[in-house]
This record gives C-alpha cells, sequence and structure tokens, in this order.
C-alpha cells in the first residue's frame, strides 16, 4: 500500500526566497510559485530525479500552516507526502488503524492535480503524513 516518497515539505514565510539557494548551491529545476487557494498555501517545487522538495508558504487568513510558520520562523519540515494506489482504502485502512484523518475525511485536490489527504502528526511520531494517489 505505501508507495513511493511523493514529496518533503518545508514551510516558510516565502516559498520562492527559500527555494533559491537549491536552484544556486545544487543547480536544482525550480518551479513557479503556484497558490493553492483550497489548502491555504503558495508551493514551489524543487525536483529532484527520485523525489520532490515543497516549499509551501501561508495563503489567507485560514492557512493550516500559519501556527507552525508563526513556531518556526526561520522555516522548518512540515509534512511527508507518500504515494498509495487508492486513496479511499488507504484512508479507510489507516483510520481502521487508530490514525486521525485531517479535515472532513474527503480527499482534496492536491498541488500535482491528484486527490490528498492528511493524517495527524501526533498519530505518526510527530511527523505530519499526507497521502497521495499515485
Ligand atoms: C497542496 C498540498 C500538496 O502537497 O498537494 C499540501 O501539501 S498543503 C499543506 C498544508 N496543509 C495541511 O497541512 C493540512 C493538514 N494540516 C492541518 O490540518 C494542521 O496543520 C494541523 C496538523 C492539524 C496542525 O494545525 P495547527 O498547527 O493549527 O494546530 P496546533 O497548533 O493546535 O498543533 C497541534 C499539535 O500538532 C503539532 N504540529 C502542528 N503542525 C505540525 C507539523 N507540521 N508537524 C508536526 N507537528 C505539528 C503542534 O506542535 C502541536 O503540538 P503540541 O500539542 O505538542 O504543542
Ligand atoms: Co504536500
Amino acid at each position: 500500500m505505501l508507495g513511493r516518497l511523493n514529496h518533503v515539505a518545508i514551510a516558510v514565510k516565502d516559498a520562492k526566497q527559500a527555494a533559491k539557494i537549491y536552484g544556486t548551491a545544487f543547480n536544482a529545476e525550480i518551479s513557479d510559485a503556484v497558490p493553492l487557494p483550497e489548502h491555504g498555501v503558495i508551493t514551489v517545487f524543487v525536483t529532484l530525479p527520485n523525489t520532490k522538495i515543497e516549499f509551501i508558504e501561508p495563503l489567507g487568513e485560514a492557512s493550516p500552516i500559519a501556527k507552525f510558520v508563526e513556531r518556526n520562523a526561520d522555516g522548518g519540515i512540515h509534512h511527508v507526502c507518500y504515494d498509495v494506489p487508492d486513496i479511499i482504502a488507504a484512508r479507510d485502512r489507516m483510520i481502521a488503524e487508530g490514525a486521525r484523518v485531517l479535515g472532513d475525511g474527503q480527499p482534496k485536490i492536491g498541488a500535482h492535480g491528484k486527490p490528498v489527504l492528511f493524517f495527524h502528526p501526533k498519530d505518526f511520531s510527530g511527523a505530519l503524513v499526507e497521502i497521495e494517489q499515485a
């Protein structure tokens, strides 16, 4: 059920600015900044051969990352995202095993145009988990 590492997210005040050093120091490919109002974030992706780094910055009043960025003023690792083949089957199995799904439990379309869900960090050793239907 657990597929590839889709991305690791780093939450910051300014996603474009934060990604810059990956372009200069690592010569990595960096995406444009894309606002995702439904998720309350602006994203910038850095592409690696085997995964991505997702820089996220708060967008709007109700951003779910606002408090995290306040607490981590210099930025910090925010979540890990795993591919799953069937997001509904994965969600139901994780809930049955005691993991708490966040929000209303219904998948939203994520940054890659595919359904995503989040699970509470307290149920995963302090690491917020996102799953994305591969
Ligand atoms: C577009 C998309 C994509 O890739 O496609 C994205 O990724 S969008 C990425 C942004 N979207 C999301 O993150 C959606 C899911 N996230 C959420 O619903 C929220 O961020 C929560 C995870 C519920 C946390 O919300 P908030 O910080 O407001 O709650 P809170 O301050 O009460 O925190 C409750 C406890 O969880 C801890 N906590 C909060 N955020 C955490 C994180 N990212 N990693 C680990 N622990 C975390 C706090 O320190 C606190 O611990 P103590 O109680 O010990 O002090
Ligand atoms: Co993400």
